[in-house]
């Protein structure tokens, strides 16, 4: 069953495309000096793998790789997935304890980084159990061999591809973090495969097209779907700062037709406002996209070009998808407190809303389920639905549910960890994170993303989170916001306003304290989560400072 390692698709495309690039790479000066074809991606990770092999990174070698989206990450993926060894990916921008702790609990066998990476191993003593060290460094300083040496071992060794099972373990990838350290979730070959498929029929992807992937990983997916990869000259890590000129020279020069990015990113380019004729599709995932973002952007495309705001996790993805045409339909639902449109599930994914739990749900019941229109927890069963988090018992135990069919065979059921609701059109809403919303007594449960967009209509308002103070039962709602650059007439002023457009909703009517923020917590992945967990703690001292009673 080697068709379904993502691998699988580079010999097909070398035989039938191999002179067409695959990836252009920018130098460290930002010029695009190196292009890659399929057939040298081809040949150079069959290279690679044998050569790992040598060195002991064989079938079910965790890995750790720890490179950036340089043409050194891709052959290494290629030939780590070629290999059937599990790569594991952990965002390299968490907190470094975090970071440690993932490492650590990955027990990888090797460890492949870049030479800061294997400094950082040493002095902070990461990933002890890995005892085969490859430097993508030009001199094996820390580690037993450079990726060069490796590929030279390698060279001439023929075709790699291990048969790998569609249930092997492929990856283990780390989520984002956003809400505690992060959990490696366990990816199966069938799981990748099933993804391509999903998102290949989602967006109508047909080869030939020239993609922007401004998050790494999702450029792996590109030589499978046919699609020449253009890595962007910007750092992975702080989408939100990246440069728009730099990314739309590089969509002018090679005639980008489709991108994808953090909606911090689009937002980025919104903001600068150069069309791009070129741009067919764009992306965007991994929290809300803005409504004035979504309206920007669509103004900078051609006509008939599509702005699709897919909704997922690093556990399951795609769950469902919409576009932007649709979602400027919904704009006003969600800036009177609906919650954000996320569109109609992927098929063959069954996406269903359960009653709001924090505890663990091992038996799949559909006495569950909430009546439709209800808000609950989002849950996923499909075929990009991972089952596990590596190592992660109680997490996973929190996350998964199994189901037992009515032919008798089983499938699991993933709880997305975030609240939302079905209408009358199969239409996913969603409402926030499981762990954000704001308990603030037996009635009232406030859910972020139907009381935010409320608060973001104002034009002195950037964005605005709500955090809850105080124990969970008796949490006293508080909304915290940032403020454009205006001429303003006092900080009450905006209060007042705020206080007013609170008035005007049932659901929004407790919130009574406003707080003014110099600048959110982000996440480190898409710069677009907001830390209300971190910010919830300010508040609490806020609060303190000002003598502010409870209402
Ligand atoms: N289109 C979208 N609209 C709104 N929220 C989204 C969208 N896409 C993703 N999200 C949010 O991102 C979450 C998935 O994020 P990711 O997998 O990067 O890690 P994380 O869940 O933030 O990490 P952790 O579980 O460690 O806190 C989803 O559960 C959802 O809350």
């Amino acid at each position: 069953m080697r068709d379904s390692n993502i691998a699988a698709a580079l010999p097909r495309l070398a035989r039938e495309r191999g002179d067409q690039v695959a990836m252009r790479c920018p130098g460290r000066d930002g010029r695009y000096a190196t292009a890659i074809t399929y057939a040298q991606l081809d040949a150079r990770s069959d290279a690679i793998a044998a050569g790992l092999a040598l060195r002991g990174i064989v079938r079910g070698t965790r890995t750790v790789v720890m490179v950036r989206p340089t043409p050194e990450f891709f052959l290494l993926m290629f030939a780590l997935f070629k290999a059937g060894a599990v790569p594991v990916l952990v965002d390299p921008g968490i907190d470094k304890r975090a970071l440690k702790q993932c490492l650590d609990e990955a027990a990888p066998d090797a460890f492949i980084g870049i030479p800061l990476a294997h400094v950082a191993r040493v002095v902070l003593r990461w990933a002890r159990s890995a005892y085969i060290r490859i430097t993508t460094g030009s001199r094996a300083f820390f580690a037993d061999a450079t990726l060069a040496d490796v590929e030279r071992d390698g060279a001439n060794a023929g075709p790699q591809l291990a048969d790998t099972q569609p249930d092997d373990v492929a990856a283990i990838l780390f989520t984002s973090g956003s809400t505690g350290v992060p959990k490696g979730v366990v990816y199966r070959h069938r799981h990748f495969a099933a993804q391509i498929d999903m998102l290949r029929e989602a967006f109508g992807l047909a080869p030939g097209g020239v993609d922007l992937p401004t998050f790494p990983p999702f450029a792996l997916f590109d030589p499978a779907l046919g699609v020449t990869s253009i890595i962007p000259d910007m750092d992975p890590t702080r989408p939100a700062k990246a440069d728009p000129r730099k990314l739309l020279a590089a969509i002018e020069r090679f005639g980008v037709t489709q991108l994808f990015g953090s909606p911090a990113l689009v937002a980025v380019l919104a903001r600068h406002g150069v069309a791009m004729p070129t741009v067919k599709r764009v992306t965007s995932a991994g929290a809300p996209v803005p409504p004035d973002v979504v309206a920007k952007m669509r103004a900078l495309l051609p006509g008939d070009a599509q702005l699709w705001t897919p909704y997922g996790a690093t556990e399951c993805l795609p769950v469902s998808v919409i576009e932007g045409r649709e979602l400027q339909g919904t704009r006003e639902a969600t800036e009177r407190g609906a919650g954000t449109c996320v569109g109609r599930p992927v098929p063959p994914n069954d996406v269903r809303i359960i009653r709001i739990d924090d505890n663990a749900i091992a038996e799949w019941s559909d006495a569950l389920c909430v009546s439709p229109g209800q808000v609950g927890e989002i849950t996923v069963a499909g075929p990009s639905a991972t089952d596990s988090y590596f190592r992660r018992d109680a997490a996973t135990a929190l996350a998964k549910i199994r189901e037992r069919l009515a032919d008798g065979s089983e499938r699991i059921v993933h709880r997305m960890g975030d609240l939302g609701w079905i209408d009358g059109d199969g239409r996913l809403w969603f409402c926030g994170r499981k762990t954000q919303r704001v308990i603030v007594d037996d009635l009232t449960t406030l859910c972020t993303e139907q009381v935010e967009p409320i608060f973001n209509t104002h034009p002195w308002v950037v964005r605005s989170a709500l955090v809850g103070v105080g124990p969970k039962g008796a949490q006293v709602p508080v909304l915290c916001y940032e403020e454009t650059n205006h001429i303003s007439t006092g900080v009450f002023d905006v209060q007042d306003r705020l206080r007013h457009l609170a008035d005007g909703h049932v659901h929004t009517a407790k919130i009574r304290y406003f707080l003014r923020h110099p600048g959110f917590p982000v996440d480190i992945r898409h710069n677009a989560k907001i830390g209300r967990e971190k910010l919830a703690v300010w508040a609490t001292r806020e609060l303190a400072k000002r003598k502010m009673p409870a209402p």
